[in-house]
């Protein structure tokens, strides 16, 4: 087997220059094959507050480029125990949310081919139904670890089916979801009602609120995710607003009372070894963003990812 290709050596080309993948890691044209893809999705037609989300995926991008091979945290070198790459973003239609949704699946499922794993940045956070219906496909119904402060099991917004706030929903009636073994992390902020999270609860999922952070160990909550997926194929849907405004302000429903970025990086860190077949991270905002605060985290969140994937290290 040929050694993977690694980032763009930074003793050589200083981390401020040239092209602008994920880590600065090879473009998927430029190996011969990838066992993990990075791809971005510019979309966020879906948006129910500030828009911007479509920027996320080259802001990400452009906030890895400080990055470095090895992890202590998690004792990984991800980039050299297998082929990482970045394959650029997907065209979408701005203007037909109906037809993005069609073309962000058929791109995954093209993408993913037999055996890839595909880390997806958004976007917003409509782009996760397709991307389910795609993980469906391989696994059956596939048990969500969905961190974020918001639900996303909302029906409609002004009479539209496809929005950020209901493709967890759409999931759960295409039959998609393992709700068995599912649960949102980060949850907070005011609901429409309380009938939001009787609903979500009905459908089926388990919920780690933001406010149990303050008061539960960290290992604590760490063990209920785990006992919760299992052993279970998992996907992990991570929505940048899970973290408070304060890690991550560049966002489009921001909501206060978050998770720091250092116990996102921990949670992620904790679900080592479960099979983990694919995530996404949306709702990157850049416009609002401040010197990359928001961008580094999701960088940092994803390299973490990375190291869990199975054979990650
Ligand atoms: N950020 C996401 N995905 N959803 C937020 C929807 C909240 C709302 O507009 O009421
Ligand atoms: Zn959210
Ligand atoms: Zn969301």
């Amino acid at each position: 087997m040929n050694e993977p290709i690694g980032p763009v050596d930074a003793t050589r080309v200083p981390r401020y220059g040239g092209d602008t993948t994920f880590a600065r890691l090879p473009r998927l044209a430029d190996v011969p094959d990838a066992d993990v893809l990075l791809w971005g999705v510019p979309f966020d037609t879906g948006v129910s507050y500030r828009p911007g989300a479509r920027f996320g995926p080259n802001h990400v991008r452009q906030s890895s480029r400080l990055l470095r091979p090895y992890n202590p945290a998690m004792d990984a070198e991800p980039f050299a125990v297998r082929q990482v790459a970045d394959a650029g973003d997907v065209g979408v239609n701005p203007f037909d949310i109906q037809e993005a949704i069609g073309t962000i699946e058929r791109s995954a499922r093209e993408l993913s081919g037999t055996r890839r794993t595909l880390l997806t940045i958004g976007g917003d956070h409509t782009i996760a139904l397709p991307l389910l219906r795609v993980q469906h496909e391989r696994h059956g119904p596939i048990a969500v670890l969905h961190f974020d402060a918001h639900l996303d099991t909302w029906d409609t917004y002004f009479g539209a089916p496809h929005t950020h706030g209901t493709p967890f929903r759409r999931a759960a009636e295409e039959g998609l979801i393992d709700f068995e073994h599912s649960m949102h992390v980060g949850l907070r902020g005011p609901l429409y009602s309380k009938l939001d999270l009787d609903e979500s609860e009905r459908l089926g999922f388990a919920a780690v609120h933001s406010r149990e952070f303050a008061r539960t160990p960290l290992d604590t909550i760490i063990e209920r995710i785990r006992a919760r997926l299992g052993s279970r194929p998992v996907y992990l849907s991570i929505d940048i607003d899970v973290l408070d405004p304060a890690f991550a302000p560049g966002t489009g429903t921001p909501e206060a009372g978050g998770l720091s970025s250092r116990e996102l990086l921990e949670v992620v860190r904790g679900l080592a070894d479960l099979n983990v077949v694919g995530a996404d991270l949306v709702e990157v905002a850049p416009a609002y963003d401040h010197a990359e605060i928001t961008g580094i985290a999701a960088a940092h969140v994803l390299y973490d990812l990375l190291c869990i994937l199975p054979g990650g290290r």
